[in-house]
């Protein structure tokens, strides 16, 4: 069972099963898990979808069982990491957590959770899933890329960088946007003589922004493929050089990310497009696990990137609703 929704949009989809055709996966992080939805991409109206919310429930099979890092652990754990990242002479390094939402003997109400996420973020993707024994929610707003069928135009988007939203933003997070930028700029100069970039902006996320560059392209459709491989994963969600810092993110966290910093390829008649799948949550029988992380560079504080991931995971938190 999958729903979802587009950004800026209100009608909420699923997939029918009419056919062999991939129409949604979900990619893990480390691109060796891939869950897919075939057939076609059906719109729900709003009522069936409401009605349909008492049968939704995570196909979870196991209980969670699982000590949350403290604030203590993860702050002692960002100082070694930011050591790390002086001696190995990185830019960044994106290190995550997961937070446990204890249901305390209620039910999640996921249609109610789905619809409060498309209301507080309307330029997000929304989705709620469950498939062999794993049940996924999540609602954000970046985009690994955006393929026109027609007019073969790429566009992507530099996202990173996190501060309150009426906060002014610091070299560090100007820096480690930059990076972003830098990575995302070197790898379609390959694909394409006519990428344009444009200015950096804020880009609201509910009770925080970031800063965010776009990016168009004209590109082959052959090469389409590629360059989703060479650009996930991005220094967004992980850092560079990539394989040395996948290889730190294993040695570093605790837990496997699974779905989250994945992405979410949704395939229609005219476009292909790729969400990097944030601000989301794995949803067991007891318990769901809020995946939450951020950039850490040689001028990060453990204080301020603890508080960052607890704002991150407001977006799950605040609109998680029980029966
Ligand atoms: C890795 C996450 O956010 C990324 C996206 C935007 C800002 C980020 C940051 O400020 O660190 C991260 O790069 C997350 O939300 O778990």
């Amino acid at each position: 069972m999958l729903y979802f929704r587009f950004p800026f949009s209100d009608e909420i989809f699923t997939t029918d099963d009419s056919s062999a055709q991939n129409a949604v996966s979900f990619v893990s992080f480390d691109g060796l898990n891939e869950l897919n939805f075939k057939g076609e991409i059906k719109e729900v109206p709003r009522d069936t979808f409401l009605a349909q919310g008492n049968s939704m429930k995570t196909t979870a099979s196991k209980l969670c069982v699982f000590r949350p890092e403290t604030k203590k652990d993860y702050e002692q754990k960002i100082n070694k990491v930011i050591n790390f990242v002086k001696n190995e002479n990185l830019s960044k390094l994106v290190i995550s957590r997961r937070k446990l939402v204890s249901y305390e003997g209620s039910k999640p109400n996921f249609s109610k959770t789905f619809l409060n996420l498309c209301e507080a973020y309307p330029n997000a993707f929304v989705y709620f899933f469950t498939k062999n024994n794993q049940s996924w929610m999540g609602a954000f707003s970046e985009v690994l890329g955006s393929f026109n069928k027609k007019t073969l135009e790429f566009e992507t988007m530099s996202l990173a960088g996190t501060t309150q939203i009426d906060e002014t933003w610091t070299r560090k997070e100007l820096a480690e946007q930059r990076h972003v930028t830098d990575y995302i700029s070197n790898i379609l100069k390959d694909y394409s003589v006519d990428v344009t970039k444009s200015e950096t902006y804020d880009h609201p996320s509910g009770n925080i922004k970031h800063l965010r560059t776009d990016f168009k392209a004209k590109i082959k459709s052959q090469d389409l493929e590629k360059i989703i491989a060479e650009l996930h994963p991005t220094p967004a969600v992980c850092g560079f050089p990539k394989k040395f810092c996948q290889q730190a993110i294993a040695k570093f966290e605790e837990h496997r990310r699974s779905f989250y910093a994945g992405y979410i390829k949704v395939e229609t008649a005219e476009t292909i497009q790729y969400f990097v799948n944030l601000r989301c949550a794995e949803f067991f029988q007891n318990v769901a696990l809020i995946y939450v992380g951020g950039g850490i560079t040689a001028e990060s504080s453990s204080e301020k990137e603890w508080q960052e991931t607890e704002l991150k995971a407001e977006a799950i938190l605040k609109n998680l609703s029980f029966f």
